[in-house]
């Protein structure tokens, strides 16, 4: 798998870093607030297990399954819910946890999706944004990390479903893409 891997964008022991980082920020806002951390399926779930362990605080955690509609592109916009929420969500604070902000679609339809359910707030934590390739106005609330414009995989992030057990951040070489 991994002689597939050009470069190590982000290496283990930097994510873990930052992952504290972010889960110590959000234990100092959240504090006596009723959170729901609401990750992503299935992308966010690496970054999802380290984060919580990170806030300090009571919370829950649910999680949302979405897909762009049709075969090959994210840019229609158009996001459909392959998995819901389990309960209502008019008393809790949402943190959504990503792994990736791209184009900003699937959060942009996340965010008014969720906000119509009337939860006390809705905020966004990535773990990587890649701000280069906005369609749409988007912006977490927190962020791990600014990416370059490249197609990225490992904690979490896939290419055809696979290289999401990568323990880093890493950027696939050409010969990838020509095998899959
Ligand atoms: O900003 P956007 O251009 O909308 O892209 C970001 C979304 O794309 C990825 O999900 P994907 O549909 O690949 O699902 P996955 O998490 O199961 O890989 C990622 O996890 C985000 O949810
Ligand atoms: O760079 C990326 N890598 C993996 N999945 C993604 N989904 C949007 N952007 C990316
Ligand atoms: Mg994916």
């Amino acid at each position: 798998m991994e002689e597939y891997i050009g470069k190590v964008l982000i290496s283990k022991e930097e994510l873990a870093k930052r992952v504290a980082e972010l889960g110590a920020q959000i234990t100092r806002d959240y504090e006596g607030k009723k959170l729901l951390v609401l990750g992503i399926l299935k992308g966010a779930v690496p970054f999802m297990a380290d984060l919580i362990r990170e806030i300090k605080l009571p919370l829950a955690y649910d999680f949302m399954a979405l897909s762009s509609y049709g075969m090959s592109t994210k840019s229609s916009g158009v996001v459909r819910i392959l998995k819901d929420l389990e309960r209502s969500v008019d008393d809790v604070h949402i943190l959504v946890v990503e792994d990736i902000v791209d184009t900003g679609l699937t959060l942009k339809y996340l965010k008014e999706n969720l906000k119509a359910r009337n939860p006390l707030s809705v905020k966004v934590v990535t773990l990587l944004d890649k701000a280069a390739r906005r369609q749409v106005e988007v912006y977490p609330d927190y962020n791990g990390f600014d990416i370059p414009d490249e197609f990225v995989v490992g904690y979490g992030l896939d290419f055809n479903e696979e290289y999401r057990n990568l323990p880093y951040v890493g950027v696939l070489k050409q010969e990838a893409y020509e095998v899959n």
